[in-house]
C-alpha cells in the first residue's frame, strides 16, 4: 500500500540517511550518493551509503550491515532515493528488499533516471509492501541535485567559481609570469580544492590556460581529481601545458572545421576511466557563439558528466551566465586592488549565503530562473 502521511520519526530517519549519504560525495559519481537506514522497534539496526562507483548501492551496504537478518522481516528501511529496479553494475535493490521480506519502505524522492522512474516503487507495491514516498522530498531532491539536473535537464549541474579583487577584477592588466595572481588566501584556496573533489569535471577557457598555466587537479585536499575540460577552439594549446599532464584526465573541446580536425595532435590524452563514455576529444561548432554553452553542456552530457565546476576566465563564465546555464555561483572577494585588468563576470542570482574566510568574503548565489 502506498502511504502519503508522514510522521516525525520518518523525517528523523530520512534526515539521518541524508547525513550519512554525504560520505559518498565525489566518490559515487556519476551514480547518486544515496543514504539508507534500517530501523527495528525504534532502533537503528544498520546504516549504509553508496560505495565508490561500481560498488554497492546504499541499500545493499545497509542490509549487509544487519547482524540478525531475521529482524528484517519486522523492519522499516529508509532511503533518500527510490530503490533501483534495473540491472546496472549491481542487481536491483528493490529485489533485495523483497528477498529479505522487509515490510516497510520509506523513500525520500522518486528516481528520475528513466531506467527506474517509479518502477522500483511499483515492484515493492506489487510485492505487497507498505511504501511511503516523499518524506523530506525537497531536501532529498536538493541533496541529489547533480543527479536530478543530469537526468531532467540533460546537462551537468553547473557551479561557477571565481575570485575577484576588491575593485572587481579577476586578474591584473598584465603580469610577468605564466601563473595565477592569487587574490584569495591559502584557506580559501584549500576550500576550492575540496570543491574540486566534489565535482566530476572542472572546466576553463583558453586564455586561462595561456595566462595561468593551471594544473586544475586536487592537491590541498584528499579525494578524486575531476576530469579537466579545456576549451581550445583552434587547438592552440601546447602539449606541455600543465592541464595535459598525467596528474589527472583531460577532455579537449575544439572547433569542428576541417583545419582544426586535421591538426596533428602532439600530446597524449589520458584514457577514459570507467565512469566515462566516449573518447576524450570533443568537437563543437565554436562559430555559433549563441549556443556554445549549450553545445558544451551537450558534450559533457554525452560523456556522462553529472557535475562541473567552471573556474574561469571571465569570458567562459559569462558564456554560461548569458545562456542561463548555471546552477550555483561561488564568488570570492579578496582585499587586493588591481585598478584595471580582466573584469569579473556580471551575474544576477539569488544570494543564498555569505561568509568570510579570514579577510576573504565568499558569496554563494543560486540561479532562480
Ligand atoms: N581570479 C580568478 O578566479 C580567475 C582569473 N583568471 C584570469 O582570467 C584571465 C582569462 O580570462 P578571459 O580572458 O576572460 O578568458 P577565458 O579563460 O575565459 O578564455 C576564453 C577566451 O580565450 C580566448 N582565446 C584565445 N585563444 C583561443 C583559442 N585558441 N580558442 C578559444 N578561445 C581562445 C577567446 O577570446 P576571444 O573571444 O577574444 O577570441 C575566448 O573567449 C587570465 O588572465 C586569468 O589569469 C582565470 C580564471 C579564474
Ligand atoms: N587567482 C585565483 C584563482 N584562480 C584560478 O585557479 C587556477 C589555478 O589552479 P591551480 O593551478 O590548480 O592552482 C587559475 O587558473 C584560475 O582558474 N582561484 C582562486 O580561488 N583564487 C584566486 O585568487
Ligand atoms: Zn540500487
Amino acid at each position: 500500500m502506498l502511504k502519503l502521511n508522514y510522521n516525525l520519526s520518518d523525517q528523523l530517519y530520512i534526515t539521518r540517511a541524508l547525513q550519512i549519504a554525504k560520505n559518498g560525495l565525489g566518490l559515487t559519481r556519476p551514480n547518486p550518493m544515496v543514504g539508507c537506514v534500517i530501523v527495528h522497534n525504534n532502533t537503528i539496526i544498520a546504516e549504509g551509503f553508496t560505495s565508490e562507483y561500481g560498488g554497492n548501492h546504499a541499500e545493499v551496504n545497509a542490509i549487509n550491515n544487519v547482524q540478525d537478518k531475521a529482524l528484517l522481516k519486522e523492519a522499516t528501511i529508509f532511503v533518500t532515493l527510490e530503490p533501483c529496479s534495473h540491472y546496472g553494475k549491481t542487481p536491483p535493490c528493490s529485489d533485495l528488499i523483497i528477498h529479505h521480506q522487509i515490510p516497510n519502505i520509506v523513500i525520500g524522492c522518486v528516481d528520475d533516471n528513466p531506467e527506474v522512474a517509479g518502477k522500483g516503487i511499483k515492484k515493492l507495491l506489487d510485492a505487497g509492501r507498505n511504501v511511503k514516498v516523499g518524506v523530506l522530498e525537497a531536501e532529498c531532491k536538493a541533496h541529489h541535485k547533480r543527479f536530478f539536473t543530469f537526468h531532467n535537464k540533460k546537462r551537468p549541474y553547473i557551479i561557477l567559481k571565481w575570485a575577484e579583487s576588491n575593485d572587481g577584477f579577476i586578474a591584473p592588466k598584465s603580469k610577468n609570469e605564466q601563473k595565477p595572481v592569487w587574490i584569495t588566501n591559502t584557506y580559501s584556496r584549500q576550500l576550492v580544492h575540496k570543491w574540486r573533489t566534489e565535482e566530476q569535471a572542472i572546466l576553463v577557457g583558453t586564455n586561462t590556460v595561456l595566462h595561468d598555466n593551471p594544473t586544475l587537479n586536487v592537491r590541498d585536499w584528499t579525494g578524486n581529481n575531476p576530469l579537466r575540460v579545456i576549451l581550445d577552439k583552434n587547438k592552440a594549446l601546447k602539449a606541455d601545458c600543465n592541464v595535459f599532464n598525467a596528474k589527472a584526465e583531460s577532455l579537449l573541446i575544439y572547433h569542428n572545421n576541417k583545419a582544426t580536425q586535421n591538426t596533428k595532435q602532439t600530446w597524449s590524452i589520458h584514457p577514459p576511466n570507467n565512469t566515462m563514455v566516449g573518447d576524450l576529444n570533443a568537437v563543437i561548432d565554436f562559430s555559433q557563439k549563441e549556443n556554445q554553452a549549450q553545445q558544451i553542456c551537450d558534450t559533457l552530457f554525452k560523456h556522462n558528466i553529472n557535475s562541473v565546476i567552471i573556474e574561469g576566465g571571465s569570458k567562459t563564465l559569462q558564456l554560461f551566465i548569458d545562456a542561463g546555464l548555471w546552477d550555483e555561483a561561488r564568488v570570492f572577494k579578496g582585499q587586493t586592488i588591481f585598478k584595471e585588468g580582466v573584469k569579473a563576470p556580471k551575474l544576477q542570482g539569488k544570494l543564498i549565503n555569505q561568509s568570510s574566510i579570514l579577510e576573504d568574503l565568499l558569496y554563494i548565489y543560486k540561479n532562480t530562473n
